[in-house]
């Protein structure tokens, strides 16, 4: 189903509240390549938006745009991590601010979990909280919570070789979440999984980041992945093409 318009929360409640992400005009180009053109998407809590659109369409480099892994040439993209707290403008940090900024406000999920395959599944969950200083007691009290909700409970001590695909994309969710981000990106997560894995570990990221009411903005080439979203985006050549919030509203 595609709901659009203002977000639904975690009750299926109708909200309007601030967004927390705008972006503007942004355009990135690389050598040669005009990857986005005068791109913008306004992101609110508890939506979950699918950006689709043919391979060099510009997906990926408006997901890292959007989280300050790449800056844009132009443009702006203000975030909110916290409601009532005035909008950072990523325009204006560098590299190390933006990277602080991920490592405390934003989750990301990828194709391939990218776990750290010497450490076990509490580790690998444990260490994004320990960066960011918690100490490790405590981390790993809040990794193995997650990795429970996640249904992985009694894996706690496996390393990701001893986890099948959608176990280890499990981890890899349970790391994206463990601190609680503003906002969580997902690039292809269910790419690498049959149709079966893949459904619940879709249902595992929805669930778990819409219903404390973070965004989750996913790139996907899959439609029925797509389809489990409140919100899709089309890309072509750079530009957003559809947004189905435009057309609902
Ligand atoms: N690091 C790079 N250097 C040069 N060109 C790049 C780089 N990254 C992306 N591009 C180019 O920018 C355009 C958009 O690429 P992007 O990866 O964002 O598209 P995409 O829609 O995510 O593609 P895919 O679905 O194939 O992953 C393409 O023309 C691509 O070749």
């Amino acid at each position: 189903m595609c709901r659009g318009g203002p977000s639904a929360d975690a009750g299926g409640m109708i909200t309007s509240a601030p967004p927390v992400l705008q972006a503007h005009s942004l355009s990135k180009t690389y050598d040669s390549a005009q990857a986005l053109v005068d791109a913008g998407l306004t992101v609110r809590p508890s939506e979950s938006v699918a950006i689709m659109g043919p391979s060099g369409s510009g997906k990926t480099t408006l997901m890292h745009v959007l989280s300050g892994i790449l800056p844009a040439d132009t443009g702006e993209v203000q975030f909110s991590p916290a409601a009532g707290q005035a909008p950072l403008r990523m325009s204006t940090m560098d590299a190390e601010q933006r990277a602080r900024l991920r490592r405390e406000h934003i989750g990301f999920v990828f194709q391939e979990g990218l776990l750290l395959p010497e450490l076990t599944a509490l580790e690998n969950v444990a260490v994004a909280l320990m960066v960011s200083g918690t100490p490790r007691a405590a981390a790993e009290q809040r990794a193995a919570g997650w990795l429970a909700a996640l249904g992985l409970a009694g894996f706690e001590q496996r390393r990701p070789g001893q986890l099948s695909g959608g176990q280890a994309q499990r981890v890899a969710i349970a790391r994206a979440q463990v601190n609680e981000p503003a906002v969580v990106f997902a690039d292809e997560p269910t790419g690498a999984l049959d149709s079966a894995t893949s459904e619940s570990v879709l249902d595992a990221l929805l669930s778990s980041t819409v219903s404390r009411g973070a965004p989750l903005v996913m790139v996907t080439h899959d439609e029925s992945v797509a389809a489990r979203c409140s919100r899709l985006i089309r890309l072509q050549d750079g530009r957003v093409v559809h947004d189905s919030a435009e057309v609902a509203a």
